[in-house]
């Protein structure tokens, strides 16, 4: 770890929602309170008289005699809140324990809250008792707490102040808090700056005051370049979320501390490109194309979400190329789409899409032309991946007999039938259903000639990509009569948001249901999606592990006492043996290594001594080939 070039600024440090997620008082009145008809009730009124004091609204003085006035505490509650609270040490703080050790001569816990529990807390990151000046309960003989120390200078209004007037600290002091009281340090003279932490609390009142803001001590430690246990802040770290995943998504980046915009829908080339500059972690759906132009623009680009299986709106390998790895949800929204698939093979069958409008306009139009069960008939899979598959067990279920065609050799499940030929299954099958994916070589997949190979009557459905089908060949093949029907759920062009209208050859035609692409719009898929993408984001971020990126090699490194160092270069021969190298060179211990390789790059995760310095790594960054260099831990 690198020292701090000058000595270190006396730290002042709040406990309560500073170095602590909560309030000690707080937490007191819970436990005391167990059992308590009005237990809610009185708690939430320490509540909120904590908060008017923080805020600066009432004097500290009345707010806190209140609070204890209500609290109805006893010395044995102690204990149990000592434990909840070491339970509750803020996360960065928790995280970044080894600077607190390393520096504890310099910091100082300056409380309103109460000596008996913050001592014990605090202890625990080496602060000794004398660097911790904070009030002190008094008991009744029964043991009740009854109020406190009124000699004690804390006990006061303006006690903060007071009480670094009596510590008279030389050289530079930084406060940091997340209370008015904290900034009234830095107001009296007392201290250089004024830091109002937010990781926990953020009081807009304080927030104006403060020389800088921390959303976590992370933030503190980078800005102040002090050894970290983070490499990099994950505040400083911008996820743009765009098209509108489940709000899950947001709620998951922002509880890892991540900086989190959302766009409603997609984004076009243009609007991307001015909006990418900065972001590290972008989030989409299926419209947003993120091209070779968009990847230039993006400076910090580290990952790409895509919310959903298809990936085919990702410039893949040039996303590759420039170190940015891609991760989906490959199965977060199989299911849904073979529900839709099977709803729409028996609704197309039965000519709902007909009748179902005109009910709506009055017209009673009972007939069984043009009707047929589904039993017996011949389902033809094109695509027998996991939706084609899952599919393929369901329609078998309701008695569809199944035939698939897939370019890949697949698993034959049940009683399916595998087709040698796509002409093969289009001859056969009396409902053509497509899962295939969206690669640039299945542009125009289906075209005139195989329409034209499909049965007289046959149906056709696309659930998968709109490239895939020629929609006009489709749409002539539909008005010849050709075809009895179409379901498509997907298009070539698909308007950005559902402010925009719908423009396609097959409106208005008989038969023909057709769908915003919501094959994988379900609760269930939406909420999947949006715990598995951000968990497999979050864990390339934190460890490096790629498992399930669909453009990186995968690998998984368990996480050990080291510091981890992710290279991603052009797979060229000797780049490990450079990486090596340099370390060697450095006297710096492998505890461990893996590398993988593609066609375009190699991926080495290397775990080292936590001994290095900062020349290393500046040796590795300059390693030939170098695509991006991470120092994770
Ligand atoms: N409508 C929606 O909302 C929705 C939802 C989810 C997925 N999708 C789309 O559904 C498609 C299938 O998804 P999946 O999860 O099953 O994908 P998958 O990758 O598991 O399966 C695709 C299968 O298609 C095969 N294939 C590719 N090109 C082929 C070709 N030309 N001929 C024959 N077989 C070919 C592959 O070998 C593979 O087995 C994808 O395009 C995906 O984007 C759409
Ligand atoms: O919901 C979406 O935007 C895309 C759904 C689907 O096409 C997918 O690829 O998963």
């Amino acid at each position: 770890m690198p020292e701090p070039k000058q000595p270190l600024p006396y730290l002042i440090i709040d406990f309560d929602s500073t170095f602590t997620q909560v309030e000690g008082l707080d937490e007191l009145a819970e436990i005391a309170l167990q059992g308590h008809p009005q237990q809610e009730d009185i708690v939430g009124q320490i509540r909120a008289l904590t908060d008017r004091g923080m805020s600066g609204e009432i004097g500290f003085q009345e707010s806190l005699s209140q609070r204890l006035a209500l609290l109805g505490a006893h010395r044995r509650h102690l204990a149990p809140l000592v434990e909840r609270l070491k339970g509750k040490v803020s996360e960065s703080i928790r995280r970044n324990a080894d600077f607190f050790r390393q520096f504890a001569g310099r910091i100082y816990v300056v409380s309103s809250g109460f000596r008996e529990f913050i001592e014990p807390v605090v202890a625990d990151y080496s602060i000794d008792a004398e660097h911790v000046l904070a009030n002190t309960f008094t008991f009744d003989e029964q043991g009740n707490i009854t109020g406190c120390d009124p000699g004690n200078v804390l006990s006061q209004d303006g006690g903060k102040i007071r009480q670094l007037q009596q510590l008279d600290l030389e050289g530079d002091v930084y406060v940091l808090g997340d209370g008015y009281t904290d900034y009234q340090i830095r107001e009296a003279g007392l201290a250089n700056r004024f830091y109002a932490y937010t990781e926990n609390v953020a009081r807009p009142r304080v927030v104006a005051q403060a020389d800088s803001v921390l959303p976590s001590f992370d933030e503190f430690l980078y800005q102040l370049k002090l050894p970290m246990t983070l490499s990099y802040p994950k505040n400083r770290i911008k996820v743009l979320l765009l098209e509108n995943p489940d709000a899950r998504a947001a709620e998951l980046f922002r509880q890892e501390g991540y900086q989190v915009e959302e766009v409603r829908g997609g984004l076009d080339e243009e609007e991307l490109i001015a909006r990418i500059e900065g972001v590290s972690i972008l989030g989409i759906r299926s419209k947003t194309q993120v091209t070779p132009r968009v990847l230039e623009a993006a400076n910090r680009l580290i990952a790409i979400g895509a919310f959903c299986i298809g990936t085919n709106q990702i410039a893949l390998p040039e996303a590759m190329s420039r170190g940015v790895a891609v991760f989906n949800a490959p199965f977060s929204n199989t299911r849904s789409v073979v529900e839709l698939t099977l709803g729409e093979i028996i609704v197309l069958a039965r000519r709902i899409p007909e009748k179902n409008p005109k009910m709506h306009q009055g017209e009673w139009d009972k007939s069984a032309s043009g009707s047929f069960e589904i039993r017996g008939k011949k389902l033809g899979i094109v695509g027998y991946g996991n939706i084609g598959a899952q599919l393929s067990v369901v329609a078998e279920a309701v008695g569809l007999q199944v035939l698939y065609y897939d370019v890949a050799e697949k698993l034959q499940l049940g009683n399916a039938v595998k087709c040698r030929s796509l002409d093969e299954l289009l001859q056969q099958a009396d409902i053509v259903t497509l899962h295939i994916d969206g690669r640039p070589e299945n542009t125009g997949f289906i075209g005139a000639r195989e329409l034209a190979q499909m049965k007289p009557g046959a149906l056709l459905i696309n659930n998968a990509r709109g490239h895939v089908v020629d929609v006009p060949a489709l749409a002539d093949a539909l008005r010849r009569g050709h075809l009895g029907g179409a379901a498509v759920d997907v298009f070539p062009y698909e308007p950005k948001t559902n402010d925009e209208g719908f423009e396609s050859e097959l409106r208005g035609l008989p038969n023909v249901l057709l769908t915003p692409h919501i094959g994988g719009s379900t609760a269930e898929a939406q909420r999947n999606i949006a715990e598995f993408v951000p968990e497999r984001i979050m864990a390339y971020v934190n460890t490096g592990n790629t498992q399930q990126s669909v453009n990186f090699p995968n690998i998984q490194l368990p996480s050990q006492q080291a510091h981890r160092l992710i290279h991603i270069h052009t797979n060229v021969p000797g780049v490990l043996a450079n990486i090596n190298n340099v370390l060697a060179a450095h006297h710096v211990n492998i505890l461990g290594q893996y590398l993988k390789t593609n066609e375009l790059i190699g991926y080495v995760i290397t775990d080292i001594d936590k001994e290095y310095d900062q020349e290393v790594i500046k040796a590795l960054r300059g390693v030939e080939h170098t695509i991006r260099f991470r120092v994770l831990y």
